[in-house]
């Protein structure tokens, strides 16, 4: 599943004696990048092509996930990364990796972990309604991925009320955290943290849908407890940041952001951060990934932190419509949220940046963030 996919480099990434196994790619392409990507398919008998509907204007299959078949089981990996030369050579991507789910015992129940998602999973790939899916849906529901440790966090296009209304966007981490994330005592006023490579039209101020919509469900709590609204940082490269990466100044063309767009929310920069990662050496290694986190007032301790596909924008996370009752989404996103329950502690420790058994990921930038100069 992706957004940019260059076949033959796709292909030739693959281990000679395993470069013909049977690969489906899930594209969101249409008009002339569709028949261009047709035309590559047709040069590998074992490439099929799957087109997400996008019946939503302005939304993309932004969504970059990899389900591997194996002999002995299945493994999914969410990342950031397009399938393209540029996005895996000098930025900074992230990738999550599952375990290998085994097949399921044949007698037992429906293997789903205490996050549910099996369930979750199984809900995003139905919502695409494509035949050319259902081979890997029924993968999906013959292996045991009571293992997984991670919430999935996805967004489908379309308007979601009702039942669906907290299933998808900025209202399923919201409900996620209501129900297993921090209680309100534990991280009153931490604040949080938005790291992204592209921005939507946010409104004229923050208030617009930044803070009033996006950041009231990140700072959401276990039970119903509210809370005033902690300080929300963001972080995007700026001009410096690019000019003296490795890239150059060609590292913009994968942090879109339109000066039109731009021009309508100059108070965006006041509230921003660069892009720094002497932790990790990569400063100069532009970022592509995405990711959101809460953390404690000293930046030590994080209260949750998620991976994902999605920007800073409306079309990724969600627009509330009539009254809060309805959630508009334009574009295919898929992340994963870590909580530290399911990793047996309470809180994450950001200084033993070395994954291990209860930190299980890299925080990919030094904290605390550094503001953009005047
Ligand atoms: O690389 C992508 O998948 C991508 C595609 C489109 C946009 N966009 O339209 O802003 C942003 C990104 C991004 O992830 O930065």
């Amino acid at each position: 599943f992706n957004f940019k996919i260059d076949i033959p480099w796709l292909v030739a990434q693959y281990p000679v004696h395993h470069r013909t196994k049977p690969l489906l790619v899930v594209h969101g392409s249409t008009r002339q990048e569709k028949a261009n990507l047709e035309r590559e398919a047709r040069l590998f008998t074992h490439v099929d092509l799957c087109q997400a509907k996008l019946e939503m204007i302005y939304g993309t299959h932004h969504t970059k996930m990899m389900i591997l078949s194996y002999v002995n089981g299945v493994r999914v990996i969410i990342h950031t990364a397009n399938l393209i030369h540029s996005d895996w050579h000098q930025k900074t991507q992230g990738v999550w990796m599952s375990p290998l789910f085994p097949p399921l015992a044949p007698q037992s129940r429906n293997g789903d972990s205490p996050t549910n998602f099996k369930r979750d999973l199984l809900q995003y790939i139905n919502a695409y309604k494509s035949q050319s899916l259902n081979e890997w849906i029924s993968i999906i529901k013959r292996h045991d991925f009571s293992t997984a440790k991670v919430f999935l966090i996805a967004s489908v296009p379309g308007r979601h009320s009702g039942a669906s209304l907290n299933e998808f966007g900025h209202l399923k981490l919201k409900k996620v955290l209501r129900q297993f994330g921090p209680s309100s005592d534990a991280c009153k006023q931490w604040p949080v943290l938005a790291q992204f490579s592209s921005i939507g039209s946010l409104g004229p101020t923050p208030e617009s849908w930044l803070s009033s919509e996006l950041l009231t469900s990140f700072s959401a709590t276990r039970g119903s407890g509210s809370q005033s609204k902690p300080r929300l940082h963001l972080m995007y490269p700026c001009r410096h940041d690019v000019r003296l990466s490795l890239e150059g100044y060609g590292a913009g063309g994968s942090l879109p952001y339109s000066i039109n767009t731009a021009k309508k929310q100059p108070w965006f920069r006041t509230i921003c951060n660069r892009w720094r990662s002497e932790c990790n050496g990569r400063t100069k290694a532009c970022p592509h990934i995405k990711t959101y986190l809460r953390a404690s007032p000293d930046w030590h301790n994080l209260a949750w932190f998620t991976l994902t596909s999605a920007n800073l924008s409306k079309a990724a996370w969600g627009m509330l419509e009539k009254q809060g009752s309805q959630l508009m989404v334009r574009s295919y996103e898929l992340g994963v949220l870590f909580l530290p329950q399911p990793f047996g502690t309470d809180v994450f420790q950001v200084a033993s940046n070395s994954p291990d058994a209860s930190h299980p990921f890299m925080v990919p930038y030094d904290l605390p963030p550094l503001p953009y100069e005047s």
